[in-house]
């Protein structure tokens, strides 16, 4: 990344939650990672590997256990004021617009709600009028006493991003924001955020388990895997060349996206469930549901896989990055010992 202006990131962030027992989850165990304006990255993985407490760390929902966020090359600092202005440059937008949305409220005062909270008085309706135009609820007056219970799924998502967007940020944080939509409807969600990023500079981090729709969206894609992004890189590349096993089984699964699917020709079925956050392997994390270990592949860097850990991602180095070490023998990458 070139420059930190208004990019927001994570260096080494930990989060942990203590467990009955004295036991600890370790739900995000080491992150570094970049979203810079104008640019849409996806952070993809399987439910429970962290993507949620990762945004809500990064949203400053959730405080870090170790590590720092920073959003314009400043850390996040907690006090209510801070947050709030931190806030209006990095927005929320949840993954259910029915839950999102209060069912007695209009779509103006859903919209205006925002403006009010950070006090900002002068011509409410033009920018409630222009977020909901640029969310593409147009004419946008139309829709200012509607109710949500009167709107389409796909228009209350764009009531919620209208929402987002009347405060001007610079960044969206969206959690799976299509999962709930029908299908019909999904893409023209997603076109609407890629028209956001291209026209206006806006920039996303785009939380999601489908890498179909990280293809379809994202310029950069972060694969997490129990609390650690494991590969990351130009999302044509990693999910046209996925290097990490637990990429390639994510990938081989994948059920349209011919240039995606032709990477790996075969299903791999992953051994077992993802672990608990309180119970993380030691070694490389992934090793016990591996397929190159179950196959006898790795069996050159086995002593490594199960001895040794891998070191964080990090963004400053070279775009496609892989947390393996079969990848760092085949690939002869030394940075990635630990
Ligand atoms: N408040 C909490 N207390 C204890 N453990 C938690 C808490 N929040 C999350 N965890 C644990 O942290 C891990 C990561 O959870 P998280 O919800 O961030 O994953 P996720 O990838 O977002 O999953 P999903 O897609 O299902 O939301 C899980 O093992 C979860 O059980």
């Amino acid at each position: 990344m070139s420059s930190e202006e208004k990019t927001l990131t994570a260096r080494d962030l930990r989060v942990e939650f203590g467990l009955p027992g004295g036991r600890v989850a370790r739900a995000v165990d080491g992150v570094d990672l970049d979203v810079a304006p104008g640019e849409i990255v996806a952070l993809a993985g399987e439910s429970g590997c962290g993507k949620t407490t990762l945004a809500r760390t990064l949203l400053g929902l959730e405080r870090a256990t170790g590590g720092t966020v920073a959003f314009d090359g400043v850390p996040l600092r907690y006090s209510t004021r801070a947050l709030k202005a931190y806030r209006r440059q990095v927005q929320l937008v949840l993954q259910d617009p029915t839950g999102a949305l209060n069912p007695r409220h209009t779509v103006y005062d859903a919209v205006a709600e925002g403006l009010r909270i950070h006090k900002i008085h002068d011509d409410e309706p033009g920018r409630v009028a222009e977020a909901l135009s640029r969310a593409g609820l147009r004419p946008p007056e139309q829709f200012f006493l509607a109710y949500p219970h009167e709107l389409s799924g796909g228009q209350r998502q764009r009531v919620v991003i209208a929402g987002a967007l009347v405060l001007q940020p610079s960044l969206l944080v969206a959690d799976e924001p299509v999962a709930s939509l029908d299908a019909s409807v999904r893409g023209e969600i997603l076109s609407l955020l890629l028209r956001l990023k291209e026209e206006q500079g806006l920039g996303a981090l785009v939380i999601t388990h489908d890498l179909g729709l990280a293809w379809s969206i994202a310029d950069r894609i972060a694969i997490m895997y129990l609390g650690r992004i494991v590969e990351q890189g130009p999302v044509e590349q990693v999910l046209t060349a996925p290097r990490h096993p637990y990429t390639r089984a994510l990938v081989s699964v994948l059920p349209a996206a011919p240039a995606v699917k032709a990477a790996v020709a075969e299903p791999i079925v992953l051994a077992g469930e993802l672990p608990d956050a309180s119970k993380i392997p030691g070694g490389c994390r992934f090793r016990p549901r591996c397929q190159e270990v179950a196959s006898g592949n790795a069996a050159a860097v086995l002593h490594q896989c199960s001895g040794e850990d891998l070191h964080v991602l990090g963004p400053e180095a070279e775009p496609h990055l892989v947390a393996c070490h079969l990848d760092r023998a085949l690939h002869g990458d030394a940075k990635m010992a630990a």
